[in-house]
């Protein structure tokens, strides 16, 4: 039998809201033994400081280059992880010793799979020394050099969470809604398929944040308010992005918030609420079969209208969506689990990523491991 580890895993996602800290047991295959989370905000200045270094990060050509701020906001982001980890340990009686590794996913600031360059900062032999836990870290940049996007990772947690599944039949279709969507397909003949499926919630918590001085839409409560802009619906959804013939993954920036000329608040983000959810359905059509079960993760199931809306498209072609909650796991804390089961994967040189998930030409393992 194959080793089961104890891990951490930490993300810290595209809306950087903050930090998720799950714990996992696993041997990096079948066996997942879900643990509890934690959520550590981010206070609105550190938001800011993430948010200059995504700016500054526009100039970066070389990985490791760190100009401007960006080398004092890696290290605070660190020192945040430092001080999520510890909170955690404490607040579930726990010790360092116990752990085995921590899967740390950074910050992306730059995301250019074109160019194949994706820069997470996050210092991982300063998380190791600090916790006292080795780390495995910089888990996206080895499929880049196989060819592949760079992302999404998730897919193989997905899978391993499925062979588990009990009372739903493949095939089966995860979607994570998060700063940016993706999702992943697992058929009856155990195939899994992953790709970037469009937008999430970042173009909504843009909009509101201009137009209302809010950081997210609560329970799409704004939208709600609101029509859908067919015009500026269609703007999105017509990106060539949908229709290109190879899936290609996504940056925060790769598409742009409205103007203030587009729509009224209210508008606005009912609009970009069926952006979101259209999206979703729209990428799916790219998958081998459609999809009759969607099981919706990330913050955006939080989002009534975005559901509703994904319920009402999907339903159309036969699907129905339920919460990862209906289906027995947790959506909050789900990308962070995934982080652990990586970390554990990349500790025993396990494939991270496949030929149908990131493009990468053959499955490859990935990351970086410290010890403290
Ligand atoms: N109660 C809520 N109602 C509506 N939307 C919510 C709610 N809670 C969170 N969200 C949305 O979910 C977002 C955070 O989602 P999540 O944590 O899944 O994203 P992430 O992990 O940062 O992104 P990614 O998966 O792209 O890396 C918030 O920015 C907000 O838009
Ligand atoms: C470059 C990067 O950080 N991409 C994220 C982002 O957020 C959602 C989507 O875009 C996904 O591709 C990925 O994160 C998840 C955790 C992944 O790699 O599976």
């Amino acid at each position: 039998m194959e080793k089961v580890r104890t891990a951490i895993g930490l993300m810290s996602g595209t809306s950087m809201d903050g930090i998720d800290v799950a714990l996992l047991r696993t041997d990096g295959r079948a066996v997942v033994e879900r643990g509890p989370f934690l959520n550590v905000p981010y206070d609105p200045a550190f938001r800011d400081r993430l948010k200059l270094a995504l700016e500054q990060a526009k100039t970066i050509t070389q990985r490791e280059q760190r100009r401007g701020d960006l080398a004092s906001i890696e290290r605070e982001l660190t020192l945040r992880h430092v001080v999520a980890v510890r909170e955690f340990l404490a607040a579930n009686a726990l010790d360092a010793a116990s752990i085995d590794v921590i899967g740390f996913h950074g910050q992306t600031v730059l995301h250019r799979p074109d160019e194949a360059l994706t820069v997470q900062i996050g210092d991982g032999a300063l998380l190791a020394h600090e916790t006292g836990i080795s780390v495995a870290y910089d888990l996206r940049a080895n499929d880049m050099v196989h060819g592949g996007q760079g992302a999404p990772l998730v897919p193989v947690y997905h899978a391993a969470l499925a062979a588990n599944l009990t009372n739903a039949a493949l095939p089966v279709c995860f979607v994570n809604i998060g700063g940016i969507s993706n999702l992943t397909y697992i058929g009856a003949d155990g195939v899994i398929v992953g790709y970037d499926s469009g937008p999430g919630n970042t173009l909504i918590d843009q909009w509101v944040e201009t137009h209302a001085g809010v950081p997210f839409d609560q329970g799409g409560m704004i939208a709600s308010e609101g029509r859908i802009i067919a015009e500026l619906a269609d703007r999105y959804l017509n990106s060539p992005f949908f229709t290109a013939e190879k899936r290609r993954s996504l940056d925060r920036n790769d598409f742009p918030p409205p103007s203030g000329a587009d729509a009224e608040l209210a508008d606005g983000a009912r609009t970009l609420a069926y952006v979101a959810a259209a999206s979703i359905i729209k990428s799916a059509g790219h998958l081998p079969v459609t999809p009759t079960l969607y099981i919706v993760c990330g913050g955006g199931r939080l989002n009534r209208v975005l559901m509703l809306d994904l319920r009402d498209i999907a339903r159309r072609q036969g699907g129905q969506v339920i919460s990862a909650e209906a289906a027995g796991f947790n959506g909050d804390s789900m990308e962070a689990e995934a982080w652990a089961y990586l970390a554990v994967r990349s500790l025993d040189g396990l494939p991270l990523t496949f030929p149908g998930t990131t493009g990468v030409r053959a499955p490859v393992s990935g990351g970086v491991v410290v010890k403290p």
